[in-house]
């Protein structure tokens, strides 16, 4: 049953008679409701009246209806104005640019701007490498989408996925100290989306591919990471995969199982569920069976979808037919990113002993959680306001800055485990491994930096093992060239 949360949060400004019961007056009409009030504030005080702002968590619009309605039904009561508070976050937007240098007076003007930025400019067109050192693309990032698979809510378009990608830019900001700007592009054509990330891609240190719609995403990962010397991800791949597997090794500590003993069932082949697919068989588990919404997939089913027919060709060793519930039948692992309530307490019984449940379609899951919860040692999903939050924002922020700072040209599936193992040591390392304490908060501060540290190792190792290309050892034509102190000056920039 869903609940009053801080994303139907209002704030209702309304004036009443000034009687010593009006603030229990208002607060009992609203809580009747159902509403939970999380503020009540005084704006205005007079002899024959008193302005109060009230502020509530609700379930819907329709539900902020009636707390006005039951507000003006009071004697002597007016709703002056209702503010939805989640509107007000975005009103103008959620980010911005902010200068890091001073621009005070002419001086300033002559460094930053034009004539000195000439002489930058020119040191960039010898060695264009340089980029890297002396401007922003050192640690900025494209967020880059056609909006044809934004959230839950589908093919929305490119204005209307720009709060999700300003929410994901700002993301990026505050816990990696990434500049990441949304590029959301007004064409759903394949060819047009990789000419334009080969376009714009000079700008940025790394694209992360966001909400494009399977299996379109997967060829636009695979040529841009073919044609560019920067790194492509898709967090609803990747991201995703990663957390995953971090949240599984855990849990498979709670439960004292090793995967190579293990049957997963991953249900959903779209983005997420194939990159967790890929990513899962690095790490050997006994069989994967696949399900999408034509039931289990396997080698006779005759799909044409070349995507599925690798699925099929890789994953379910014992040829296993049928709907979902087949396929969780005696399964350790339950993995969903697909679809909500497709799973009953019942399903989730037939699973093997100490079974464990990852719901994650947002916002609402495969199987109720306190249902699967009855049968499984292990449950978790996407949402906030369950135990075991399984979000991509505990990887991409990381992940990019790690990327960032070894000047990585490229991602490799090395980079992606680092990733995954840092997250389950941010729980795991101290021994505070539990059923409801698979992954850390996204709000510990240790996450990022961890899985910044990860990444930036592998990636700088697997320069020097390659002998070069990946990582921050390149060199710079300007500190080649001699500019007195040029090195000296990076490091006390902290560079
Ligand atoms: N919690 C997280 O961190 C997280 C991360 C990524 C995606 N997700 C969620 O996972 C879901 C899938 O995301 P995606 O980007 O991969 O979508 P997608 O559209 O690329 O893929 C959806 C997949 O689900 C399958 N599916 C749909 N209905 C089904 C059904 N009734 N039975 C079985 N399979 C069914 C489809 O066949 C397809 O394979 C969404 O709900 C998304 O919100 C959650
Ligand atoms: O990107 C997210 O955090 C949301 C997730 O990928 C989803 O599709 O539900």
């Amino acid at each position: 049953m869903p609940v009053p949360g801080p994303g139907y949060s209002i704030t209702v400004r309304v004036e009443a008679p000034p009687s010593a019961t009006a603030a229990g007056d208002l607060t009992t009409a609203v809580g009747r409701t159902g509403a939970v009030i999380t503020a009540f504030d005084v704006v205005e005080s007079h002899a024959d009246r008193i302005v109060v702002d009230i502020t509530c968590n609700s379930l819907s619009a329709d539900h902020a209806d009636d707390i006005t309605e039951a507000l003006e039904a009071l004697p002597g009561a007016r709703v002056r104005k209702v503010s939805d508070r989640t509107f007000l976050v975005h009103l103008g937007g959620k980010i911005e640019v902010n200068s890091k240098v001073a621009l005070a007076n002419r001086d300033d003007l002559s460094r930053a701007y034009t004539p000195g930025v000439a002489r930058v400019c020119t040191a960039i067109a010898k060695n264009p490498e340089d980029a890297r050192r002396l401007t922003v693309k050192r640690s900025s990032v494209a967020v880059l989408t056609d909006g044809s698979a934004v959230l839950g809510l589908g093919n929305i378009g490119p204005e209307a996925a720009l709060p999700v990608m300003e929410g994901k830019a700002a993301l990026f900001k505050k816990f990696a100290g990434v500049n990441a700007w949304p590029v959301c592009l007004d064409t759903q054509d394949t060819e047009e989306i990789i000419r334009t990330a080969e376009l714009i891609a000079p700008a940025y240190g790394g694209i992360n591919l966001e909400d494009i719609a399977a299996p379109r995403c997967f060829e636009i990962e695979a040529r841009l990471r073919e044609r560019l010397n920067i790194p492509v991800f898709h967090d609803d791949q990747h991201g995703t995969a990663i957390v995953v597997l971090g949240a599984l090794r855990n849990a498979l500590r709670v439960v004292d199982k090793d995967l190579s003993d293990c049957r997963v069932v991953v249900c959903g082949v779209g983005a997420a569920g194939s990159a967790i697919i890929r990513l899962l068989r690095q790490k050997n588990p006994a069989d994967i069976v696949a399900v999408d919404v034509d039931g289990i997939v396997h080698d006779g089913r005759g799909d044409t979808d070349e995507h599925l027919r690798a699925i099929a060709a890789e994953t379910n060793a014992e040829g296993r037919t049928g709907p979902l519930g087949d396929a969780v039948r005696g399964a350790d692992v339950f993995i969903g990113v697909s679809a909500p309530n497709l799973l009953s307490a019942e399903d989730v019984a037939t699973m093997n002993d100490d079974a464990i449940v990852f719901a994650l379609a947002n916002p609402d899951p495969e199987v109720d959680p306190l249902e699967a919860r009855r049968h499984a040692t292990v449950v978790a999903t996407g949402r906030s306001d369950y135990p075991n939050q399984i979000n991509n924002v505990l990887a991409f922020p990381g992940f990019f800055r790690g990327l960032l700072d070894a000047h990585a040209h490229e991602i490799t599936d090395e980079m992606m485990l680092a990733a995954a193992n840092a997250i389950a040591d941010v729980v795991d390392g101290n021994d505070r491994v539990n059923a409801s304490f698979i992954v850390p908060s996204v709000f510990d501060s240790t996450v990022s930096p961890t899985v910044a540290e990860a990444v930036r190792r592998v990636a700088v190792s697997g320069d020097e093992a390659g002998g070069g290309g990946q990582g921050g050892a390149a060199g710079s034509s300007v500190a080649a060239a001699g500019v007195p102190g040029f090195a000296d000056m990076e490091e006390d920039a902290g560079f």
